[in-house]
């Protein structure tokens, strides 16, 4: 494996600030490309099955090459998003969004509007997503040794950084996961799918269904109350992080009884002061142990109940770079919404709590998340 050094960011003032830049001088339109369908049928021989990498919540995504000979993936949504904008607005928004530029972030090159049909068209990572290649089936998994793990989590929490702190208005992502998580072909980890939750679900519950099924990244005051806020990124990122550190996924009912939640597991292991229990065994303890211990306390650190204790995206950074030491008192108990298998979309408020794990402070959290900053600007 080869690993570049992340390179800074291209940091861009403001979305609508560069869109208006770019609507005067021409620029947004030279890097936002507004494709023909006919390109891309040909890209993808005519969208054949052969070509599809997956399917995720929004529609399927298909491998193409494009006339230069650069491969892309290209996202056909589903015509049943109730919420689709129409062909000009589509257009502006995607456009706004695709001046979001990071190392870290998948780029969006551009998009097509074919009569009801919408198409985003990324850039192409070589190394699927870390659902694929980190907790996958057998024959997807990779070895990712702890220089690797080192890179991946650094990399998405500059990534969600930028967007949170550096993007004006910020930008939530929502949908922080592993499957959202793409590598490219240097296994620099690309955070996909930012933007998009807001642009196709804004009629929608706040919860949709797609949500509910990858309920262990929900933050409890999000999944009670619907509220979003930057740390409910910052509890998925956390979940994330420990799955990253431990090589397994957040629920795992192939394990036994006891073991399935891995959140749960984590704070046991720290309670009984075993952390370093939780690393993966595959890297046969090739790891530096502080260093692994303090990625999974920053683990649990995003991941406590209470969201304002949670850290900043930046904070993290610099916990994961080294810079500033987690100690152990700062980290409280974390917040578990592991027990819901099924929030229903447009009912939040009459899901029952008592399937909560934490049921019984689920109100002062809803309380405390009102001080937040809920705002949601995409
Ligand atoms: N830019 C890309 N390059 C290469 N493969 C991609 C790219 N984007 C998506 N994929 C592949 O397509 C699959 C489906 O992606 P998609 O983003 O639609 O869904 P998801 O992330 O798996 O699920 P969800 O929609 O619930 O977030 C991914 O799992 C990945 O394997």
């Amino acid at each position: 494996m080869k690993f570049p050094i992340p390179c800074t960011c291209c940091f861009f003032s403001s979305p609508q600030k560069v869109m208006e830049k770019g609507m005067q001088d021409g620029e947004n339109q030279e890097s936002f490309r507004i494709f023909s369908s006919k390109e891309l049928k040909s890209a993808t021989n005519g969208f054949h099955s052969s070509k599809k990498l997956g399917e995720g919540g929004f529609g399927s995504v298909y491998k193409g090459r494009l006339r230069d000979g650069s491969l892309v993936a290209i996202k056909v949504l589903s015509t049943e998003i109730e919420s689709m904008r129409g062909e000009r607005e589509f257009i502006a928004e995607l456009s706004a969004l695709s001046v979001i530029r990071h190392e870290n972030l998948v780029r969006l090159q551009g998009c097509c509007v074919d009569g009801a049909g919408r198409y985003l068209v990324y850039d192409y990572m070589e190394n699927n997503s870390l659902a694929h290649t980190l907790l996958g089936g057998e024959q997807n998994r990779m070895r990712f040794s702890w220089d690797a793990r080192r890179h991946i989590s650094l990399g998405i929490a500059r990534g969600l950084a930028y967007l949170h702190e550096e993007v004006e208005p910020h930008i939530l992502h929502r949908d922080i996961k592993a499957s959202n998580i793409l590598l490219d072909e240097n296994f620099t980890p690309k955070v996909g799918d930012f933007g998009l939750s807001k642009l196709l679900r804004d009629n929608h519950s706040h919860i949709s269904t797609r949500v509910a099924g990858t309920i262990g990244y929900l933050a409890p005051e999000y999944a009670i109350s619907g509220r979003l806020t930057r740390k409910s990124d910052v509890y998925s990122f956390g979940v994330l992080l420990l799955e990253i550190v431990s090589g397994r996924a957040v629920v795992d009912f192939d394990l036994e009884h006891g073991e399935h939640h891995l959140v749960q597991k984590a704070w046991e292991a720290f309670k009984a002061g075993n952390l370093v229990q939780l690393v993966d065994p595959t890297l046969q303890m090739n790891f530096p142990e502080d260093e692994a211990i303090r990625f999974l306390k920053l683990g649990l650190l995003c991941v406590q109940e209470m969201a304002k204790l949670r850290p900043q995206m930046s904070r993290a950074v610099k916990i994961l770079s080294g810079e500033v030491d987690v100690k152990d008192s700062q980290i409280s108990e974390p917040g578990l919404v592991s027990d819901i298998m099924e929030i229903k979309m447009g009912q939040p408020q009459s899901c029952d709590q008592s399937t909560f794990s934490k049921a019984s402070t689920a109100s002062s959290t809803q309380n405390q998340s009102r001080s937040e900053d809920f705002v949601m600007s995409f």
